[in-house]
């Protein structure tokens, strides 16, 4: 028999099985598709969408919902469970990522292993930046940080403008990390970066523009009305090729005088095979120390912004760590990572962070490669699949009144931390193989910044023209983007020691 009778003897029932198959599982619950727009207006697309979502998983009772619109299919999983299920159990087929039209196509972030499906330049980015910083090797960049927060907390108290001050602090030490450029020279890639991620957290998120629904709309020209996301691209696109060019070639430029301190990309160009293709090779460290950058400067900013608004509104749990501080440190010494053990509840307030207001409440989108089936649904390949984060973090049963910041959840009756209340840090970076790889180098950062400010500070309210003090408000960036991080806010650093003062060599009293 020819062999195409034989495929064709196979491929056929397999057709119909498939079909029959497709046919007897019905979608996850989710809003009513009306007839071509399907679910195009009811998904949400301003602020806070992880809050609508959950909301509408509650409406439909299920912790999978599904939405459609113009082509796409969007699967919302609501529980620890169902991510486990299919994101860690099933990672083969869900590990890899949408295409975006604004933010992969128009403005070029495409390229970037954040953002590239599971292919073989994912896994060739993916390894430069898993090589440079191992998980197994926390303690290779220990002293940038430290290094990075004492810098930090000189400039504390006489700071106007918090959060970008702890942006200059993430700012320096990822530049380091990544590019081997420090101190100040790092601050003069601050205004790009902060462009540039504030974009693309803006663009990555699901829905936030048409255009990612209706791809034809890209090839509107510019002028005409409405087309006011061509001209962002534009912009974003420059902040984009900017950021991954300057440091880069500096590095390079250093490697070859032979003047380069070691970082992520020196190391990967000093690995270069000269027998392979070189130009290939290059582009493959410049994009992946880019996505390291970029993964590494908003999201540990939003954390320390959350940590300072926590303070402010719960001093109880300052004073709290205060005591532990000055329980295990000496009159003058600054915290150093060899405390961690003897500082539970630090350790608990950056779970705390971590979990109460999510930095990323729906991780990076996945892409489903292939049909599946679970709990009786059909989920169809092709889906955009956004795991909850924050619906993880803020699930009753595992923390009982999710809303309450409250560190000592993680605690039990010693005062230790407590192996059966789950650490946050189990959702809060993400799932199966794309799982955060700069995890460990954030949460040390984090840690060493919150161990180091409580020690040198008190945090309290900025007081008004009366000097009284005026109550923190706490509020987040409203607005659709893909990191959750708090609006600017004011507040005092008052000094807690003249022994610290000295050590760090300077005045910490405002000036
Ligand atoms: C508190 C700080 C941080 C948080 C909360 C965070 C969270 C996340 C999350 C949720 C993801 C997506 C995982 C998924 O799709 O399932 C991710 C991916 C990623 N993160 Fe982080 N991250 C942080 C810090 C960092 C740092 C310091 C770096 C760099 C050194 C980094 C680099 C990356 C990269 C490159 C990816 C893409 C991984 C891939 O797609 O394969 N992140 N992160």
């Amino acid at each position: 028999m020819p062999k195409i009778y034989i495929i064709a003897l196979f491929l056929i029932p397999l057709f119909y099985v498939l079909r029959a198959r497709r046919n007897t599982y019905r979608l996850p619950p989710g809003p009513r598709k009306l007839p071509i727009v399907e679910n195009l207006f009811d998904m949400p697309r301003g602020g806070y969408m992880w809050l609508d979502y959950a909301a509408m998983c509650r409406r439909y009772k299920s912790d999978i919902i599904h939405l459609s619109a113009l082509g796409n299919s969007i699967i919302v999983l609501n529980s620890a469970r169902a991510v486990n299920d299919l994101l860690e159990k099933r990672s083969s087929i869900y590990s890899s990522r949408p295409s975006s039209v604004m933010l992969g196509e128009l403005m070029g972030w495409g390229s970037t292993f954040i953002f590239r499906p599971n292919d073989d330049a994912w896994k060739a980015q993916r390894k430069i930046v898993t090589q440079a910083i191992p998980p197994t090797d926390p303690k290779r960049f220990h002293s940038k940080q430290i290094s990075a927060t004492h810098d930090l907390l000189r400039v504390l108290p006489q700071s106007d403008d918090i959060m970008k001050s702890l942006q200059t602090w993430a700012v320096i030490f990822i530049t380091d990390i990544t590019y081997g450029i420090q101190g100040d020279e790092a601050k003069l890639y601050l205004p790009t970066a902060i462009g540039a991620v504030e974009s693309m957290a803006i663009a990555g998120t699901p829905g936030a523009f048409y255009v990612d629904q209706i791809p034809i709309l890209k090839y509107v020209p510019e002028w005409f009305p409405g087309a006011s996301f061509k001209r962002k691209a534009r912009e974003w696109n420059k902040l984009r090729i900017k950021m991954t060019e300057d440091a880069y070639l500096v590095t390079k430029a250093r490697l070859a005088a032979g003047t380069a301190t070691p970082s992520l990309t020196s190391l990967a160009l000093e690995e270069i095979n000269h027998t392979q293709d070189v130009a290939y090779q290059e582009e493959v460290i410049k994009t992946a120390s880019v996505a390291a950058y970029v993964g590494g400067s908003d999201t540990t900013v939003a954390a320390l912004g959350a940590f300072l608004i926590a303070m402010l509104m719960n001093p109880e749990v300052q004073t709290k760590a205060h005591h532990e501080l000055e329980k295990v440190l000496g009159p003058g010494d600054l915290p150093s990572f060899s405390d961690e053990p003897m500082l539970p509840y630090i350790t608990a307030i950056v779970r705390e962070i971590l979990r109460h207001n999510p930095i990323t409440p729906f991780a990076f989108p996945h892409l489903l490669i292939q049909d599946d089936i679970y709990e009786g649904y059909f989920l169809p390949k092709g889906s955009i699949i956004m795991p909850s984060i924050w619906s993880i973090l803020h699930n009753v049963e595992d923390y009982p009144e999710p809303e309450r910041f409250n560190p000592s959840r993680f605690l039990d009756s010693h005062g230790k931390l407590n192996p059966n209340i789950k650490d946050p840090a189990t959702a809060a970076f993400g799932f199966g193989r794309r799982v955060c790889p700069g995890k460990q180098i954030a949460l040390a950062s984090i840690w060493i910044a919150v161990a180091s400010i409580l020690t040198c500070y008190t945090i309290e309210p900025e007081l008004d023209e009366n000097g009284k003090p005026i109550k923190p408000k706490g509020e987040w960036y409203s607005g659709p983007t893909l990191f959750n991080h708090p609006l600017p806010f004011k507040c005092r650093f008052i000094p807690r020691s003249k022994d610290v003062q000295a050590s760090l060599g300077v005045s910490l009293v405002k000036a």
